[in-house]
């Protein structure tokens, strides 16, 4: 299960005109990682994610998915393969309650088969529990906190049977107790659901992450692992001025 390559961009790229957001970016992430992508503001980061999740078209390169190739195919399709996004703009349905926004995902994910809704209904009801909102489910979205809100974005996303989970920036806007119970429920994800984060928290990356892609300038600067992202003059030089990498 975890001995192979899940995900494989090589030579990824997205331009804006001539603006090159994303340049050939080769990344590879391991089945059952907890893999984060951090640089500073502009790397191309989120662009990255787009490219992966296919709500951005790649300019060129290829991204595959358990060997598949995935780079023209649309979302729903990636999904359909076992990939799910949180995105820093909230995707919830905010009118509906907690249960319904969770059971969408899972709804989705399973078809709505005769009978099937009462096992629909228990599994949401299981995501909720394992994200930390067993007493939310009657609420609507809109009535949650920032931080439930997240937490709730990551039961939806589990909700449609992952195996590669892309976060991006989930504890931005948290409090420290939030942002703790976040990485609690992260570090706590079976490792069939591979994980790859993107994060400004460098403390939440560094006590999650076994591997860590550094991005720069819409390139790719260093992939290692945490100790030696923290060590490298080069990942201490992008982000002079920027923000210091915890030590
Ligand atoms: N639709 C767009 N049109 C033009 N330029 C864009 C577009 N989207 C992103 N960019 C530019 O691409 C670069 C990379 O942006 P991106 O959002 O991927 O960076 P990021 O690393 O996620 O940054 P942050 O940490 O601030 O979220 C930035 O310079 C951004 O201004």
């Amino acid at each position: 299960m975890t001995d192979h390559d899940l995900l494989e961009l090589r030579r990824a790229s997205r331009h804006f005109g001539s603006f090159r957001a994303l340049d050939e970016v080769d990344l590879t992430v391991r089945a059952g990682a907890r893999h984060a992508v951090i640089g500073p503001n502009g790397a191309g980061k989120s662009t990255l994610f787009g490219l992966i999740s296919g709500t951005l078209p790649t300019t060129a390169g290829t991204i595959h998915v358990d060997g598949r190739d995935v780079t023209r195919l649309p979302v729903h399709r990636r999904v359909g393969l076992g990939v799910a996004a949180t995105f820093q703009h909230s995707s919830l349905f905010l009118r509906e309650t907690v249960l319904e926004n969770v059971l969408l995902a899972v709804v989705r994910r399973t078809g709505s088969r005769a009978g099937s809704r009462d096992a629909a209904i228990a599994k949401a009801h299981e995501l909720l529990d394992r994200v930390g909102l067993p007493a939310r489910h009657g609420l609507t979205a809109a009535e949650l906190s920032h931080g439930e809100r997240r937490q709730l974005e990551v039961a939806v996303a589990l909700g449609t049977e992952p195996r590669l989970l892309l976060l991006d920036e989930p504890a931005a806007g948290m409090s420290p107790a939030e942002t703790a119970r976040l990485t609690e429920l992260i570090a706590a994800l079976p490792r069939e659901v591979t994980v790859l984060l993107i994060e400004h928290d460098l403390d939440m990356v560094f006590e999650l992450a076994d591997t860590v892609t550094v991005m720069h300038l819409g390139r790719h600067l260093k992939t290692g692992s945490p100790d030696e992202v923290r060590a490298s003059a080069e990942v201490q030089t992008a982000y002079l001025g920027t923000m210091e990498v915890a030590s």
